[in-house]
């Protein structure tokens, strides 16, 4: 199946920039792409043999990370060795900084606010993307939430292609946001992220009900709405409904494809074929005479 009707759809819809166009019935808007310098004007300041790097912001169980996978799975890389990926994510999680002792004692107590810029190192998320772009490789670590640290375990996350990075506040610090070649804004409504939120600390994160609710609503609630939801509006792309908007993770999807691959086959030396899933799960392989074989 050829990808040359959706492409020129995509193509249409960002690189004319068009400020909050709905193309769709599933609510799927494009808002204007960043203010660049002329010359990379369709791509968000992408230059070539740079990774493309896409921001993924959203409240609390949003579905952040599902969309990050989704895309991968669909970008074809979920199978692939750490070494052989050309898409990795990375968590804003990996850059919670290290607590004093004082506010370590009100973590375990559940009376610290991990959704306060504060609660950051932007520093070292900063200089860590700025790696990343210049093609380093770099060291992540996992986040524990049970400890409410950084754990001793981490990631090497080596050149790649695309980079996302995904999390709360990740349009929040100004220098971080101009990194990003692409912004999404996941938006799935408040209701349905504590309905999610609630099972997965429970589960995952070694929480009991009665800490899960009031941490909710004494810090992570007030801190959506006077630090993530004002980041909105920085998105080039906001995603309703998260990793069920299926069209809209398609067109993203496409739209990193186009630029990666089909506009500049020469990427990192990279002559790869590209398969992509359509919305309906079926397989899509570039056929233009630009898209080489790996
Ligand atoms: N579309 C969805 N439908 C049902 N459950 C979902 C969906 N998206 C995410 N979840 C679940 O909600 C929880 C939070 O999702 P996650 O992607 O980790 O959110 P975030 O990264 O924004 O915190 C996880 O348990 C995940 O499995
Ligand atoms: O030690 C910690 C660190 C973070 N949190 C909460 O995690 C979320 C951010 O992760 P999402 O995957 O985006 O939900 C944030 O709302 C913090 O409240 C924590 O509870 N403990």
């Amino acid at each position: 199946m050829s990808l040359s009707p959706i492409l020129s759809k995509v193509r249409v819809v960002v690189s004319c920039g068009i400020l909050s166009v709905k193309i769709s019935r599933n609510n799927f808007y494009t808002h204007k792409m960043s203010e660049k310098p002329a010359e990379h004007a369709n791509t968000n300041g992408f230059e070539c043999k740079t990774p493309f790097l896409i921001g993924v912001a959203g409240g609390t169980a949003s579905g952040k990370s599902t969309v990050c996978q989704r895309i991968m799975e669909k970008l074809g890389q979920q199978h692939k060795e750490q070494t052989e990926r050309r898409v990795v994510c990375i968590s804003q999680d990996s850059f919670y900084r290290t607590l004093k002792p004082s506010e370590r004692l009100r973590a375990e107590r559940g009376q610290f606010n991990f959704d306060h810029p504060d609660a950051f190192d932007d520093k070292k998320l900063l200089s860590t993307l700025k790696d990343i772009l210049a093609g380093k490789k770099v060291e992540v670590p996992e986040y524990d939430y049970i400890s409410n640290s950084i754990s001793h375990r981490s990631h090497t996350i080596y050149p790649a292609d695309v980079v996302l990075i995904e999390g709360i506040l990740v349009f929040y610090f100004p220098e971080v946001r101009e990194l990003f070649h692409m912004k999404l804004f996941v938006d799935t409504d408040s209701d349905t992220r504590l309905a999610r939120r609630v099972p997965r600390d429970i589960m995952e994160r070694g929480r009991d009900l009665e800490q899960v609710l009031n941490q909710y609503m004494n810090f992570v609630k007030p801190a959506f709405e006077e630090f993530c939801l004002p980041t909105k509006k920085f998105a080039d792309v906001i995603i309703p409904r998260g990793a069920d908007n299926f069209v809209a993770i398609d067109l993203i999807v496409h739209h990193i494809w186009d630029i990666m691959y089909k506009k500049r086959p020469e990427i990192n030396g990279c002559n790869g074929h590209l398969e992509v899933d359509d919305a309906n799960g079926r397989r899509m392989s570039g056929s233009s005479e630009d898209t080489l074989s790996r």
